[in-house]
């Protein structure tokens, strides 16, 4: 099966079994993300009381874990849940938001690291290269790094060091298992400017994780859908409207999203040693 072909049994699928996707996720982005999800025809559930996640995640078929906005309780309860989708054989994807800013989310890393096994790790070079190299310190949430040279070789040793999928954003894209490495150019300047969709980019991949597809497959669809629709969010704006509009017909995008825009603009090229 290529790719394509992977794709179109993945979004069909989704499309069927209406997969549950459990968020602990932060508060500034947890409806963008909800929402993200109804719209490719998944059913999100943002529950973070350390009291229910391990009951909530039994009923999922991926758990994204999202470092935001943590307090005491999310971050106890990130690890609760991870454990317990583990334990089920879960998808977990983890989205680093703000790595290397504070020692709360670097200690918070690294408990993730040491008792939750992760499927896919989603974050923009800002905070994937301070997972690969901690001297490098980002500001907030946002990346700090826009040249995204060097990011397949990072890419490729984190997936290795970590057993898992890792998947940077930016300005393009960059997916490894640690044995092949993909890069992906769809895109706009546009996703970049509201806050969300990096979030939205990892409720995706868990979406898509949740289908049975392999993580890196999954990764690339996520990444994909995210890509493509903003290009086609982008190229729908009309004189005078701005990102309000943009982000609406973002998730018009993502609504009628299909695999005949996949296969009229995807642009994945795997990368050659
Ligand atoms: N300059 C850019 N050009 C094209 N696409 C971009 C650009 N910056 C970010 N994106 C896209 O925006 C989405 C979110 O990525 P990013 O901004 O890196 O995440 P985060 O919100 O976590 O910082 C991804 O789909 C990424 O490909
Ligand atoms: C602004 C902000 N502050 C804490 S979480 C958050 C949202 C980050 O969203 P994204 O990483 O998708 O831009």
């Amino acid at each position: 099966m290529n790719l394509s072909q992977a794709f179109e049994s993945m979004l069909n699928n989704i499309r069927k079994e209406s997969p549950l996707i459990h968020h602990i996720t932060n508060y500034v982005t947890a409806n963008d993300s909800a929402n993200a999800v109804l719209a490719l025809g998944g059913s999100p559930v943002m529950a973070d009381a350390e009291e229910e996640v391990e009951e909530m995640v039994a009923f999922a078929s991926a758990l994204v874990l999202n470092m935001g906005t943590l307090n005491s309780q999310r971050t106890h309860s990130i690890l609760l849940a991870g454990k317990r989708a583990n334990a089920l054989g879960i998808p977990v994807i983890l989205d680093p938001v703000g790595l290397g800013t504070t020692k709360l989310r670097q200690s918070l890393m690294a408990k993730i690291l040491q008792e939750v096994s992760l499927t896919v790790i989603r974050g923009n070079l800002s905070e994937i290269m301070h997972l690969y190299d901690p001297s490098v310190v980002p500001r907030g949430v946002d990346s700090i790094l826009s040249s995204g040279e060097g990011a397949e070789e990072i890419a490729k040793v984190l997936a290795q060091r970590h057993h898992c999928t890792v998947a940077i954003t930016g300005e393009f894209d960059v997916v490894s298992n640690g044995r092949v490495t993909y890069r992906i150019g769809n895109g706009t300047s546009h996703l970049s400017k509201i806050t969300g969709t990096g979030c939205m980019s990892s409720s995706l991949i868990g979406l898509c994780c949740a289908s049975g597809a392999p993580p890196l497959h999954a990764a690339l669809l996520g990444l994909s859908i995210m890509g493509i629709s903003g290009e086609i969010a982008g190229e729908g704006l009309q004189p005078g409207e701005g990102l309000g509009s943009f982000k609406v017909r973002l998730f018009d995008a993502f609504s009628h999203f299909t695999i005949k825009d996949y296969l009229e603009r995807g642009k994945i090229y795997e990368v050659q040693e």
